[in-house]
């Protein structure tokens, strides 16, 4: 068995900085210390060593909006790994009426060209008895969150009272509930408005979601997954509405966490008013993006703790998909790319302006969300046994970002001309080296599905709180509980 050493870097961890050299191998971080020696030697002089990203956040080959997403599980995973991801979480989405295994086996199937490793979500889009019995299996397949549509209506949204019942059996089963949190019928509502007022360009997408449809769906999924017992994780938090909803319930002690996008910390929303009507369609995604005092408030939250990972969302449309929305914002295909771009615009605007530290980098990048589902130490750590999913990064190195020469397949990118300062020198793959300064040499169908634990710690700590503190009757001399 060859093995490979990254010498003379300073190992970065979610609550460690220090010098020292990692031995991989079969795959996994072998030793981790002074002098350590290997079959192949990575040189690590001025970079960080420090867990490869997790987006827990993506669509590849998604069908949406009567088209498909443009990147697959080939060139979503090259984009991944070309800017230090190494691991994505995908969404199996069944359609209303079609059972979770079936559509597990349409992911499945799309997955064989992945060149870094890759878990599900499953959405529950529908309910029923069936869904119940399913949600059972798919845990068993090592799939422990159940996504949570409350907008995109007469699709894929669900109602409070399926909302209500998933979330109960999310608990039951040990797993973790997501929600995409915006009021899908006031949507609806706006949206019709706008249009028979002439509103049609891709500004009134934004229009049509103000921070209150967020603010007002994550604060009613809080309150609901506290009823249900489960722990809740709100996927793409955009405004303070929301993560202020987040943020006390946290203080009061209940399981949420919040997801901001590094396109919403970064983009605002001033690209809709841009007059290029194909540049304000690219950004076109929901939430929509916001302004500065949002974007404010998201930065604050990754550094305070009350917002817990940053992910991509990526869901890419060509220029020609997004064209069919041309007089007509709703018809524009939801969605924007990210993948490549996520850790380098991060850690510059981020870590290099000071609202991060490199340690919360790491922590909102990969380890924060390896907890959350279940899949830490293997995943999100440099510990002796963990996969050698592993980022060398130059925290020295630039470059502009262009469409020109990405992973993905999409003919622009949103981050186009942005100079990022940032990037990784080596990025590794269960032990592969699949990039080197950005040359790619990953593989294709190297990547595995990761299977994770159910009834993690924060799980048990509810159960046993909400078992503790559930209602009882109270006992009455002489008046029997059940009516005789
Ligand atoms: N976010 C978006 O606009 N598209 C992808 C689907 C979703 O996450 O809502
Ligand atoms: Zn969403
Ligand atoms: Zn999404």
């Amino acid at each position: 068995m060859t093995t490979t050493a990254i010498r003379n870097g300073t190992i970065v961890t979610a609550d460690l900085t220090y010098k020292a050299d990692v031995l991989i191998e079969n795959g996994r971080i072998a030793a981790i210390g002074p002098g350590l020696t290997g079959d192949t030697t990575l040189d690590a002089t001025g970079c960080l060593v420090m867990p490869g990203g997790i987006d827990p956040h993506t669509h590849l080959e998604m069908p949406f909006m009567g088209t498909y997403s443009a990147d697959d599980f080939d060139s979503g995973t090259r984009a991944a790994l070309a800017g230090g991801t190494t691991m994505v979480v995908d969404f199996a989405l069944p359609v209303p009426g079609q059972g979770l295994l079936d559509a597990l086996k349409i992911w499945d199937n799309k997955t064989a060209r992945a060149h870094c490793d890759y878990s599900f979500h499953m959405a529950v889009t529908w309910w029923g008895e069936q869904v119940f019995s399913e949600m059972a299996d798919i845990v068993d397949r090592g799939i422990t969150s159940f996504k949570h549509f409350m907008a995109y209506k007469g699709a894929l949204m669900v109602n409070d009272d399926e909302l209500f019942a998933s979330f109960s059996r999310v608990g039951e089963l040990g797993g973790i509930a997501l929600v995409h949190a915006e009021n899908g019928d006031v949507v609806a509502e706006l949206s019709a408005r706008l249009l028979a007022e002439g509103n049609t360009g891709p500004e009134a997408h934004a229009y049509s979601r103000p921070p209150q449809v967020e603010g007002e769906a994550t604060n009613r999924a809080i309150m609901i997954a506290d009823m249900a017992g489960v722990p809740l994780y709100v996927v793409h938090t955009s405004c303070e509405d929301a993560h202020e909803a987040i943020r006390r319930a946290r203080q009061a002690g209940k399981r949420v966490w919040g997801e901001p996008l590094i396109q919403h910390l970064v983009l605002d929303d001033g690209e809709y008013r841009h007059p290029d009507w194909d540049h304000a369609a690219r950004r076109v995604m929901s939430p929509p993006f916001r302004d500065k005092r949002h974007q404010d408030s998201l930065w604050a939250g990754l550094a305070a703790g009350s917002l817990s990972c940053v992910a991509t969302d990526h869901c890419a449309f060509t220029t020609e998909q997004k064209r069919t929305g041309i007089g007509d914002f709703t018809k524009i295909p939801n969605g924007t790319g990210g993948l490549q771009d996520r850790m380098p615009v991060l850690w510059t605007e981020g870590v290099g302006t000071g609202r991060l530290t490199p340690n919360e980098f790491v922590a909102v990048t990969s380890t924060n969300i390896a907890k959350i589902l279940g899949m830490y130490p293997r995943k999100g750590a440099v510990l002796v046994g963990s996969d050698a999913d592993l980022v060398v990064w130059d925290p020295h190195a630039e470059k502009t970002i262009s469409a020109e020469g990405q992973q993905s397949a999409i003919d622009y990118n949103v981050f186009e001309g942005r100079r990022v300062k940032g990037l990784p020198r080596f990025v590794l793959s269960r032990g592969h080296v699949a990039v080197t300064e950005g040359v790619m040499s990953s593989r294709e169908g190297h990547g595995a599905f990761v299977a994770r634990e159910p009834r993690g710690e924060v799980n048990r700590a509810l159960s046993s709180w909400k078992a503790l503190t559930a209602p009882r009757p109270v006992e009455r001399a002489g008046i029997p509980a059940s009516g005789v």
